[in-house]
């Protein structure tokens, strides 16, 4: 059985591990460090951290495959974006990549990150509500619930488990 390990026990990342590899895996929680802040704010930090995340996975454990997933904001003419990033290594080495939907977060929100807050207690409070990254997450609020944020990560885990498999279906060619 293909065992994966990922570097989160936030459930709406591990979930959407689970529901990507289906039955034929076994899915283990890894506490991976990101060596990323806690808010990373560019594409390049969120995608550093996804990284280090999929490759800890494997140091940490005997999983054949590490993922990572990481959320961020990134800055534009049009305003602060939330980010979001996802990875998968290998034991061969190989790293795959993959990013997330985007959504404007709203001026208020953008304006208390830009100040040093974390997203995470922000939209708690914003909400009144509690753990929003671990239910719908910021996107599942700012889209009126049409994408949550497991959603969005499923949809990553798509993309890297599909890279993942063209690569081995191009190398027996
Ligand atoms: O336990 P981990 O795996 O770290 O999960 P996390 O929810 O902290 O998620 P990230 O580290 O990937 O996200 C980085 C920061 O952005 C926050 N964040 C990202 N996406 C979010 C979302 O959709 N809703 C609420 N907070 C979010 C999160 O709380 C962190 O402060
Ligand atoms: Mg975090």
């Amino acid at each position: 059985m293909l065992k994966v390990a990922v570097g989160s026990s936030n459930p709406a990342k591990v979930h959407a591990v689970k529901e990507a590899f289906g039955r034929d895996a076994e899915i283990i929680e890894i506490k991976a460090s990101s060596g990323v802040s806690e808010q990373p704010f560019s594409d390049e930090e969120t995608v550093e951290g996804a990284s280090n995340r999929a490759r800890n996975c494997l140091g940490e454990s005997d999983a054949q495959i590490g993922i990572g997933l990481e959320g961020g904001v990134v800055q534009t003419k049009y305003g602060l974006f939330l980010c979001n990033w996802g990875a998968l290594a290998d034991r061969e080495g190989n790293l795959f990549i993959a990013g997330g939907a985007r959504v404007a977060l709203p001026a208020p929100i953008a304006k208390r990150l830009l100040s040093g807050e974390e997203l995470g207690p922000v939209m708690d409070e914003y909400t009144k509500k509690e753990g929003i990254r671990k239910k719908e997450g910021a996107i599942g609020i700012f889209t009126n619930g049409r994408i949550t944020r497991q959603e969005m990560f499923s949809h990553i885990m798509d993309m890297l488990i599909g890279q993942y498999e063209f690569r081995k279906v191009e190398k027996k060619q």
